[in-house]
């Protein structure tokens, strides 16, 4: 039997960080954000709903969907942001599904899924465990900032796009407190992984 694990967190929380541990211990990471890209490519049926319904000022130069201005854009007007998610999420749900059935049909004792919006879509129904990646809010404003170079006005609209993390704590199976190093939430995420007797 395969252990389906729901990673997730808030953005900026710290899931990829952890999920590239965990690949390291050759566990299977099906990551939502990367699916999430590689469903918007161009060619793709997700990228031409995106650019028949936000236009083609959405579009850089090589005709590549331009994410800082569709992020601009959906960040602040929540209709907008229920548009794209019709689009993309579907799409997501589709290619981490196969690749869930993949990693099964290979006898891994556990897939990772990394979702952020995980609880946001009740997405924790169809998983075993979960498990929350967690870190106070000043932490996430000033990673996120200091990642994605954002204002402090675009960070804090990102983040009240998502659940709160509070919120998340009491929905999640277990939490890695990620305020800390890196080492000390490796150590968290593996006694987790123990305690469930997948490693
Ligand atoms: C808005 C977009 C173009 C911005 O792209 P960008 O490269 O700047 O960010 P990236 O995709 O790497 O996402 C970074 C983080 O933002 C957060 N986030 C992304 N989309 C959303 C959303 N619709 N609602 C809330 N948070 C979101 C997540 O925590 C994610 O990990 C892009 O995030 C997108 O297409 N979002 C819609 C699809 C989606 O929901 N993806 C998240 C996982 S399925
Ligand atoms: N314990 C830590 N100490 C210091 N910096 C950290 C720690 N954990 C993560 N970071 C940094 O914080 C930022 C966010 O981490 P990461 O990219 O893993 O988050 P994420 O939840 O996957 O983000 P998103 O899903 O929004 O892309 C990165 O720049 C990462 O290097």
């Amino acid at each position: 039997m395969t252990l389906i694990i729901g990673l997730t967190g808030g953005i900026a929380s710290g899931k990829s960080t952890i999920s590239n541990y965990l690949r390291s211990l050759s566990l299977p990471i099906i990551d939502a954000d990367v699916e999430a890209r590689l469903a918007v490519e161009k060619g793709e049926p997700g990228y031409s709903k995106i650019v028949e319904h936000f236009g083609t000022k959405i579009l850089l130069e090589d005709g590549s969907l331009n994410r800082a201005k569709l992020g601009e854009i959906v960040f602040r007007d929540e209709k907008q942001r229920a548009v794209l998610n019709g689009i993309v999420h579907p799409e997501v749900r589709n290619r981490m599904n196969k690749k869930q059935n993949e990693a099964i049909a290979e006898g891994h004792m556990a897939v990772i899924l990394d979702i952020p919006l995980l609880f946001e879509n009740k997405l924790d129904s169809t998983v075993d465990k979960t498990i929350l990646v967690y870190v106070d809010t000043e932490t996430q404003i000033s990673r996120l900032i200091d990642r994605n170079k954002l204002s402090f006005e675009q960070a804090k609209l990102r983040i009240e796009a998502q659940m709160p993390l509070q919120e998340k704590k009491a929905l999640a199976d277990r939490i890695i407190d990620n305020n800390g190093t890196v080492e000390n939430s490796q150590d968290q995420a593996l006694k987790i992984l123990q305690d469930w007797k997948v490693i």
